[in-house]
């Protein structure tokens, strides 16, 4: 039983196409349960696809995904034109995954009181705004009390409390045994939480656990699709592009010296804009930069 609900993934290859290149290779990755894994990544390095092979809605062109744990995903773009009400939605999805029709509503009621989107409970979903249809696609994985939840950027979107919502929701699945898998842009999201901290570079996964210890965060721009210096996003506990070239990386502080050095000293040299010490990381802007 425990077996199952342990995620495994060994030598694992994909690429889209017989002949396109492969967006990961090699990538052996445990997800035991109770355990909350982050994720990072810059962008287009492959996050999502993993995220994919790990909710099983996508498999591995080489290589090997044991384990079945019961998995909710909640994708980064949530399909929302969907013929239901917001209500009748995960009502319907609550009989899926097993519950009578009245548990089910009920289970539906709370999640969107939680999440604070009781008032349009009743709303078509092709009508709810943005926030409104994330606050579904969160409820939606929540619903079944799922053995592994897979979160790609699903704080997106949701305001402040929503926000603070899915960080607790997110602690309430680990607590009961659960595993969770999230990406997120914002390096502070659930920082200091997670047991590992796994990073997607040049096709491979490079592991870490959580004790990176203070960090210092460096803002860089460089042209458009300039490739960051490997061993810098290798260093980072988190990479986003804030704009076209435009990077913000976190970095454990006792690394900060060498991704430095490594940026300026590439070809051509990253512009370094800002470095910050630990503690004074930009507000969360609470959506993708
Ligand atoms: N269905 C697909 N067909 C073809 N190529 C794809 C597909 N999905 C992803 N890719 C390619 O695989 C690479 C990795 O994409 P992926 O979305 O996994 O990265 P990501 O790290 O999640 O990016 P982002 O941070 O921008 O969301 C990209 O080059 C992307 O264009």
């Amino acid at each position: 039983m425990h077996q199952d609900r342990e995620l495994c993934l060994t030598g694992v290859g994909r690429r889209y196409g017989v002949r396109g290149p492969w967006v990961l290779r090699g990538v052996d990755l445990v997800v035991a349960p109770g355990t909350l894994v982050r994720i990072t990544g810059a962008n287009g390095s492959g996050k999502s696809t993993l995220l994919r092979l790990l909710a099983r809605l996508d498999l591995p062109s080489e290589g090997r995904v044991t384990g079945r744990p019961r998995t909710a995903y909640v994708p980064e773009r949530f399909p929302s034109a969907l013929p239901f009400t917001a209500v009748g939605y995960l009502t319907h999805l609550g009989t899926l995954h097993g519950l009578g029709r009245k548990a089910a509503a009920r289970a539906a009621h709370t999640w969107l009181e939680r999440f604070g989107a009781g008032p349009y409970a009743g709303t078509p979903m092709a009508r709810l705004s943005k926030g409104g249809s994330q606050k579904v696609a969160v409820a939606q994985a929540l619903l079944g009390d799922p053995e592994l939840l897979v979160l790609d950027e699903a704080w997106t979107g949701l305001d402040g409390p929503a926000r603070a919502e899915l960080d607790r929701a997110v602690a309430e699945r680990t607590a009961a045994g659960g595993a969770v898998v999230f990406v997120d842009h914002d390096p502070r999201r659930l920082a200091g939480v997670a047991d590992a901290i796994h990073t997607v570079a040049d096709g491979a996964l490079r592991h870490r656990t959580e004790d990176a210890g203070p960090v210092t965060t460096v803002v860089v721009q460089g042209p458009p699709d300039g490739r960051l210096p490997p061993e810098a996003v290798r260093a980072a506990v988190a990479v986003a592009e804030t704009a076209p070239g435009g990077h913000r990386l976190t970095v454990p502080a006792s690394h900060s010296d060498a991704v430095l050095r490594a940026l300026l000293t590439a070809r051509p040299p990253w512009h370094v804009m800002r470095v910050e010490p630990a503690g004074a990381l930009p507000p969360d802007p609470g959506s993708r930069p």
